[in-house]
């Protein structure tokens, strides 16, 4: 507010205001004297000794220059600053002057400051009569024009915000945007230049001159002239120009991916393949690409969403590089969001080849559905197309996420329950249709067979089981590092009350340990044992809970789970990497012991032709046929059935065992129409999963079977009858 009062002083001495209170002249100080000087004067003397010495001048100067800082012409200051040098030096000046004038001007074209307050910037001597403003709303004036003083007295402040709400109401929620009017000549904002003009029509909305954009690299330090130039003709005429015309371009890209959509549009409906339609016809793209609002270059109005994008690129086709995605992703980029649904709409409104290729895509739609330009169309379409990919992908049940479903929230496999460890034990087993190779994985980790081997027809399955091992190799290691850990916290508990009672058996008569004594370390011992292991087993996602017929990490072969990583942080959030597949450290694991027990393979266990079952040799002692006999059923129908079971029994050494779990019939019919093949099978299916027993026993050769149990599970249909079916000690066949 001081600063305030000795801008106001200039001001008024300056321009000879006749509104200068009567009390104010005693607070001018000596300096401010000077700027009784005529304006001009003074801010000629300014200006030329701007690079000189007396800057005593100057300084009281400045608040006569502050006077005109809302009326100075730029044009004006920026000529008056040339004229200087020239006189003083006899030479013209650099530019450097220029420069900097016009650097104050971009200043202050940032930001509005008040009259004086802007003590670095010069006045040029304006040609123009200033006027001061006149007119005040709410008890301002020209000392005070926001009235601030008022907020000083209450009792003066409540006077005068008496009808504050009816003088400067609240804006109401939710009315139209406010137009925020921008002076045209930012560098006299209130027009005080020309007050005969001062009307709206000196003021501009961004709203309806079509938008001020601000550019990137284009700075407004042209000066005030230039700045002035712009605002008080065309808008950033030139600016807007560059603008459109990279709005063109885009537009022209765009336009070029039409045609080259059209291209594909035209291409034979083989060749446009199902990830090329995902690709533009995902929900993720959907929500990447809207309508092309700046090709029109009304940028303000598409951003209200006033404008409804109806530019060409509204009947743009899909991406229509499949071969470059990443070009794809590029344009996708670039395009503003929304234009999915015209790429989407394209392919539906297009008739004839484009359906077609839509269809060849794997959507399967129907024409009538395709013809609607719908936006959500595309997410439908794209649901076809996953639909039926996942059918095709899962014909043999080759489900990737089968545990996800089977054992929700990680919980145990159930059937793993009813086996018995010593079926398993030192012993050759052969997981058929093993997925991603959990129960596998169980088996080799907790019942140490020789080995044992997961086959399954699907290579990504096969994959994700081989990765599955580094998994299981995380968690063994941090069970490792949690027994190390407690170890290590025991010895270092046992050291210290060592030491302890060494020091007080210095001082104490030394006493002989009682039986008792040696009783409750036991105890102890082993209590503490019982309480890692029950906590490893509670850890363990295989862990056979309370039976205790599992053997916790008995079989786990990791020599050595020791290394920098702290073995807290191994403890709490499991290694700081999963291991390394045994492949590559073979050598350094004893065989049978996990994880270079186990092995994953894909393959067919349905043998092409009968003829083949000769050449099967024995191999194993173990056969697990897991929920997958339906598949194979479905697939190969009862002759394959029939080979695959021939097939395992042959496979067997003498003595061993067969574990079967079959889907029950009901269960068929929700496949029967996933290809063309299994629907042929499905109703040529004479052998029903209940007389597979029988068959096996009469038929293959197998000595003997028993229902080893039906295994909870939270769902149903889960809930299948396992069998344990024996080979006897000699071939029967
Ligand atoms: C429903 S899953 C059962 C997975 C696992 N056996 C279980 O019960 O946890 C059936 C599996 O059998 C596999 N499969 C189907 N036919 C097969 C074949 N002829 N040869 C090998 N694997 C096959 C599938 O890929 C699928 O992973």
């Amino acid at each position: 507010m001081i600063e305030m009062s000795v801008v106001k002083e200039s001001v008024l001495s300056c321009e000879g205001n006749t509104e200068l209170p009567s009390h104010q002249p005693s607070e001018l100080s000596g300096n401010d004297t000077n700027v009784l000087h005529s304006p001009g004067k003074t801010t000629d003397t300014h200006l030329c000794k701007e690079d000189g010495k007396e800057t005593e001048n100057v300084t009281s100067h400045e608040h006569t220059e502050s006077i005109a800082d809302n009326s100075v012409a730029s044009e004006s200051g920026l000529l008056e600053a040339e004229f200087c040098t020239q006189t003083q030096n006899g030479t013209p000046q650099s530019k450097q002057q220029t420069q900097r004038l016009n650097k104050r001007r971009s200043t202050m074209s940032a930001g509005f400051k008040f009259p004086g307050f802007g003590k670095r910037r010069r006045r040029a001597n304006s040609e123009s009569s200033s006027v001061l403003p006149t007119n005040f709303l709410l008890g301002g004036n020209i000392f005070d024009p926001l009235n601030l003083n008022s907020l000083l007295d209450e009792e003066v402040n409540r006077a005068l915000n008496a009808e504050t709400p009816k003088s400067s109401p609240l804006p109401a929620k939710n009315r139209d945007p406010v137009e925020i009017l921008i002076p045209r000549d930012i560098t006299d904002p209130l027009n005080l230049n020309c007050p005969s003009t001062r009307d709206r029509s000196l003021l501009m909305s961004p709203l309806k001159s079509g938008g001020r954009r601000r550019h990137r690299n284009k700075h407004h330090g042209a000066g005030g002239r230039a700045l002035s130039e712009s605002m008080v003709s065309q808008p950033e005429f030139s600016e807007t120009n560059g603008g459109s015309a990279a709005k063109v371009d885009e537009a022209a890209s765009l336009s070029t991916s039409h045609e080259s959509g059209t291209v594909v549009d035209r291409l034979d409906s083989e060749t446009l393949k199902d990830d090329q339609t995902l690709l533009s016809c995902t929900p993720e793209a959907q929500s990447t690409n809207k309508p092309n609002s700046t090709t029109n270059g009304d940028e303000v109005k598409d951003k209200r969403g006033s404008t409804p994008p109806t530019n060409d690129a509204s009947t743009a086709p899909p991406s229509t590089n499949p071969t470059n995605p990443s070009s794809n992703r590029q344009r996708k980029r670039k395009r503003p969001s929304g234009r999915m649904d015209t790429d989407c709409s394209y392919g539906a409104r297009s008739t004839g080849s484009n359906s077609q290729s839509f269809q060849a895509a794997g959507t399967g739609r129907a024409s009538g559905v395709a013809d609607r330009p719908n936006p959500n169309h595309c997410r439908s379409q794209y649901n076809n197309n996953h639909n039926q990919q996942q059918k095709k992908k899962f014909q043999y049940g080759n489900y990737n996420k089968y545990y996800g479903y089977r054992n929700p929230g990680l919980s145990d496999d159930h059937r793993i329950r009813v086996f018995k460890p010593e079926w398993f034990r030192g012993k050759a087993v052969l997981d058929l249709g093993c997925n991603t190779g959990h129960v596998t994985l169980s088996i080799a980790k907790n019942w140490c067979p020789s080995r044992i081997l997961g086959l399954d027809i699907d290579g990504s399955l096969i994959h994700a089981a081989r990765q599955n091992i580094r998994h299981y190799l995380s968690v063994v290691q941090t069970q490792q590092s949690r027994r190390s850990g407690e170890n290590g916290a025991r010895e270092e508990e046992k050291d210290l009350v060592g030491e302890k009672s060494k020091r007080e058996e210095s001082n104490e008569e030394k006493r002989a340990p009682t039986d008792e004594h040696v009783a409750m370390e036991v105890a102890e011992q082993s209590k503490e044992r019982k309480g890692s292991d029950a906590e490893n087993k509670s850890t363990d996602d295989d862990g056979k809970g309370e039976s205790g017929k599992m053997e916790y990490g008995e079989c786990v072969g990791l020599p050595d789970v020791k290394n920098s990583f702290p073995v807290s942080l191994r403890i709490s959030r499991g290694p700081i990497a999963a291991p390394p597949l045994p492949e590559m450290r073979a050598n350094s694991l004893p065989p049978g012991d996990f994880p270079a027990n186990i092995t994953f393979v894909k393959g067919n266990y349905v043998l092409e032709s009968d003829s083949l079952l000769l050449t099967q040799k024995e191999e194993y002692d173990v056969i697990l046929c897991l929920s997958m006999t339906k598949w194979v059923h479905l697939n190969w129908g009862d002759a394959g059935l029939k080979r695959l079971f021939h097939r395992i029994y042959r496979h067997l050494r003498p003595g061993g065992l067969f574990i079967l779990e079959p889907q029950p019939w009901n269960s068929y019919s929700k496949r029967k129409k996933l290809t063309e093949v299994i629907g042929k099978n499905y109703h040529g299916i004479r052998l029903r999963p209940d007389q597979f027993s029988s068959f096996l026993t009469t038929e293959v050769g197998f000595n003997s079977y028993e229902l080893i149990g039906t295994p909870q599970n939270l769902s149903r249909g889960f809930q299948r009858p396992i069998y344990l079916f024996h080979k006897g000690p000699s071939p029967q066949k």
